[in-house]
C-alpha cells in the first residue's frame, strides 16, 4: 500500500500550509481533484521527491520513501506535456525513458515491442512521434513512463486536450495497465468524469486540505 501520511508542504515566502494523507492499495487509483492552483501538483512533485516535505511521510509497502532522493523514487510521472522528441521514432522514445544514450540492449529492443503491444501501437514502432495523433503520442508518453515499471504511478492532467472519445480510451487504458501491473496510481485531474470512469476512491483540495469524498 501507498501510503501518505500528515504530509505538508509550505513555499518559500508563502504563507499556505498544505497538508495530505490518502492511501492507495495495489492495482487502485485515487483520482484528485481540486480548483486550478488548489495544490494538486505540489502533491506530486512531493511524492516524486522535486519537492522536500516539510513535514509527515509518505511510504510503500512500509518502505520509507519520505528522504529517498528522485532517481531512487519508485516513481513514474505522466504529464500533460510529455515531453517527445517529434523528429525521433516512436521506438526511440521509449528507449530514451531507460537510457541516456540510443545504444539499448536487445532485451530493452525486446521490452519495447511488448509495450507497444501494451498500449495498441505495436504498428507505429519505427515510425516518427510528429506522424501520430495527440492520443497516440499520448499512449508513446505512457509506454515510456511504464518500460521502467515502477509500482507507484503518477498522471498530473495527462489527458486534457484530447478529445472526449479518445481521453476515454486513454482513461480505461490506465485502468488496464494500473490493474495489470498491480500499479499504484495517482490522477489529478479537473473533471470529474475522468475520476468516475476509473478512480477507485476520490480526494480534493479543500482549503489546503487533501479530502476523501
Ligand atoms: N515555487 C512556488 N512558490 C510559491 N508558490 C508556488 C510555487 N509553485 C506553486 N505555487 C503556488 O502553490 C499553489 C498550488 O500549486 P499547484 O501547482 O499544486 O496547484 P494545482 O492544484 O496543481 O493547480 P493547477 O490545476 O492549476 O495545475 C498555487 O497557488 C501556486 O501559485
Amino acid at each position: 500500500m501507498l501510503s501518505i501520511n500528515d504530509l505538508k508542504y509550505r513555499y518559500k515566502n508563502a504563507d499556505d500550509l498544505y497538508t495530505y494523507a490518502l492511501s492507495v492499495e495495489r492495482g487502485e487509483i485515487a483520482a484528485i481533484l481540486g480548483q486550478s492552483g488548489s495544490g494538486k501538483s505540489t502533491l506530486l512533485d512531493i511524492i516524486a521527491g522535486f519537492l522536500p516535505a516539510s513535514g509527515g511521510n509518505i511510504s510503500l509497502d512500509g518502505r520509507e520513501l519520505t528522504d529517498l532522493p528522485v532517481e531512487k523514487r519508485p516513481v513514474s510521472i505522466l504529464f500533460q506535456n510529455h515531453n517527445l522528441f517529434e523528429h525521433l521514432s516512436v521506438q526511440k522514445n521509449i528507449l530514451l525513458g531507460v537510457s541516456r544514450t540510443l545504444k539499448s540492449s536487445r532485451k530493452e529492443f525486446e521490452k519495447v515491442g511488448e509495450i507497444l503491444k501494451e498500449v495498441g501501437l505495436e504498428k507505429y514502432e519505427y515510425a516518427p512521434v510528429a506522424s501520430l495523433s495527440g492520443g497516440q503520442q499520448q499512449r508513446v508518453a505512457l509506454a515510456r513512463v511504464l518500460l521502467r515499471r515502477e509500482p507507484i504511478l503518477l498522471l498530473d492532467e495527462p489527458f486534457t486536450g484530447l478529445d472526449r472519445e479518445t481521453k476515454i480510451e486513454m482513461l480505461d487504458l490506465v485502468k488496464k495497465i494500473t490493474t495489470e501491473n498491480h500499479l499504484h496510481t495517482i490522477m489529478v485531474t479537473h473533471d470529474l468524469l475522468d475520476a468516475e470512469r476509473i478512480a477507485d476512491k476520490v480526494y480534493k483540495m479543500q482549503n489546503h486540505t487533501l479530502v476523501k469524498q
